[in-house]
């Protein structure tokens, strides 16, 4: 039986930058893998989307903002089939590079579908293998709705698999992949439809930024249908999807999104044969320092119960390998303060605590906040408006920045630095004494009054 320090089940974001990590601290390591190296993000996630987004973007700058740049946009046209060729050459290339990480590295890559014997044993295929310890990064997979119909409903794996573009289509679902998949499909120019069951997408964001989101999609934006929950769908003679609730038809389009969340893959992994738990909702249980219920079985990524982001997995994994392979002071890693962005148009950043959670947990007399509303120079210099939203949520007497939201233009690209500040507890005064950079949106974070 071949013998490993480490073995992970799952090449994707998380489960190559352990491997990588523990290969150059000295360790053997093998990854198993089911599907496609290099996981979610690189093949039907991050990637691929934030390309599509790019390509909607390409047509926002063509069709919204070029006349008023002076450019005739008149006889500009698209092909579907050859920003695919484009898009997929891309995703091959990242997907190729993993492989050359793990040669460099030294990883044994094993194609099959792994599960636990326990006692350090992975079974693949015939094959056992022994490890001194195991991680487990299987990821997630599109949850389901389960309505009449639902067979007839594509989920963002589909999405990527789509050859050519509809002329309209519904997304299901008020999340990330929702707002970002919604967004990027009515910049391409097909009639889309966001349904959502509550008032707006975006919940768990700071207010603030989805109101703004609301308005700018009324305005410029894939249609919301606010309070809707389909219960059943049905196909017509001509291949559309009727879309009903409580028996009324509400919409007919050619194709329907569900994204509604994602589920992690635990099923058939063996756990049975171990100690490892699962939470109420499914995801493995996991210690400060990702450690499961079995000793030397380890879970990071979107099979646990935490942000579901590629960072987030690369930087759990990262400290797992050093902790294990080269002393680490512990398998742990930060999850506060995390940055996130979600790629809509404008686009949406988001650290730390938003208004009605800080003020919920410090106490409303405790928060200061800041805001500021202005019209995009990019969106003005098109003739068109668009406006752009920015808050910090500040914190007792030294107004310690918590909360920092934004919606606008250059969104994604300006918070990464203020999650730095934000580490190591910058306050306002601490924003307010950097001089600003001039002409940009990010200036209004350290000139709020
Ligand atoms: C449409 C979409 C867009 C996204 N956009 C972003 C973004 O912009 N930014 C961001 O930070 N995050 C984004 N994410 C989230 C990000 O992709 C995930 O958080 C990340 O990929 C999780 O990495 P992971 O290593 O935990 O799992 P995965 O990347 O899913 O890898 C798990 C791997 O394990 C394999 N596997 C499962 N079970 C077994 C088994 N028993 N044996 C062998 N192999 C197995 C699977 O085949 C898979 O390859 C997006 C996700 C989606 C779906
Ligand atoms: N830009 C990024 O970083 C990015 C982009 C895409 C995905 N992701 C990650 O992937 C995860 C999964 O994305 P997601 O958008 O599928 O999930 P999500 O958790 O972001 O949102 C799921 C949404 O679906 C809604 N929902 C749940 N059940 C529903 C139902 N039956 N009918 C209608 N709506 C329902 C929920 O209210 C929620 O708003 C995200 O949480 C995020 O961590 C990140």
């Amino acid at each position: 039986m071949e013998e490993f320090d480490l073995i992970i089940i799952g090449s994707g974001s998380g489960g190559s930058a352990t491997a990588n990590r523990a290969a150059e601290r000295g360790a053997k390591v093998a990854v198993i893998e089911a599907g496609v190296l290099a996981g979610t993000c690189v093949n039907r996630g991050c990637v691929p989307k934030k390309l599509t987004w790019y390509a909607s973007r390409v047509a926002e700058a063509i069709h919204r903002f070029g006349p008023g740049y002076g450019f005739d946009t008149d006889k500009v046209s698209f092909d579907y089939h050859k920003f695919l060729e484009s898009r997929d050459g891309y995703v091959g290339r990242s997907r190729a590079s993993y492989g050359r990480n793990f040669e460099k590295n030294g990883v044994y890559y094993i194609e099959g579908y792994a599960q636990l014997l326990g006692q350090g044993q992975v079974q693949v295929g015939e094959k056992t293998y022994q490890a001194k310890y195991i991680v487990l990064a299987t990821g997630s997979r599109p949850s389901e709705l389960e309505v009449p119909g639902h067979e007839l409903l594509d989920n963002s794996d589909d999405f990527f698999k789509w050859t050519d573009l509809p002329q309209s289509v519904a997304v299901v679902g008020a999340g990330y992949i929702a707002v970002e998949l919604s967004q990027a499909l009515h910049g391409l120019g097909v009639e889309t439809h966001l349904v959502v069951r509550h008032d707006r997408p975006l919940r768990t964001f700071d207010k603030m930024v989805t109101d703004e989101l609301v308005e700018m999609m009324a305005k410029n934006g894939p249609e919301l249908h606010p309070y809707t929950n389909f219960d059943a769908y049905k196909q017509t003679e001509s291949g559309q999807i009727e879309c009903y609730q409580d028996g009324k038809l509400i919409l007919t389009v050619d194709r329907v999104i569900q994204a509604i969340g994602r589920r992690p893959n635990t099923e058939n992994l063996g756990l049975e044969q171990t100690s490892i738990k699962l939470d109420d909702k499914g995801f493995i249980e996991v210690d400060e320092n990702h450690q499961t219920g079995e000793e030397n079985v380890f879970a990071l990524g979107d099979v646990i119960h935490r942000p579901q982001l590629t960072p987030v997995a690369i930087k759990a994994g990262r400290s797992l390998a050093e902790y294990l392979f080269n002393d680490g002071p512990s398998g742990a890693m930060d999850y506060t303060n995390i940055p996130t962005v979600v790629f809509s148009h404008p686009t949406i950043g988001m650290i730390g605590l938003t208004e009605d959670q800080a003020k919920k947990e410090f106490g409303t007399e405790n928060i200061k906040v800041y805001t500021n509303r202005f019209f995009s120079m990019y969106a003005s210099g098109g003739l068109d408006r668009e406006a752009c939203h920015f808050k910090l949520v500040c914190q007792g007497p030294d107004e310690t920045v918590v909360g920092l939201h934004a919606i606008g233009e250059g969104v994604d690209e300006m918070i990464q630095g203020f999650g730095v500040a934000m580490k190591m507890k910058a306050t306002k005064a601490d924003f307010d004494s950097v001089v600003a950079i001039h002409p940009t949106g990010a200036e209004e974070f350290v000139t709020m009054r």
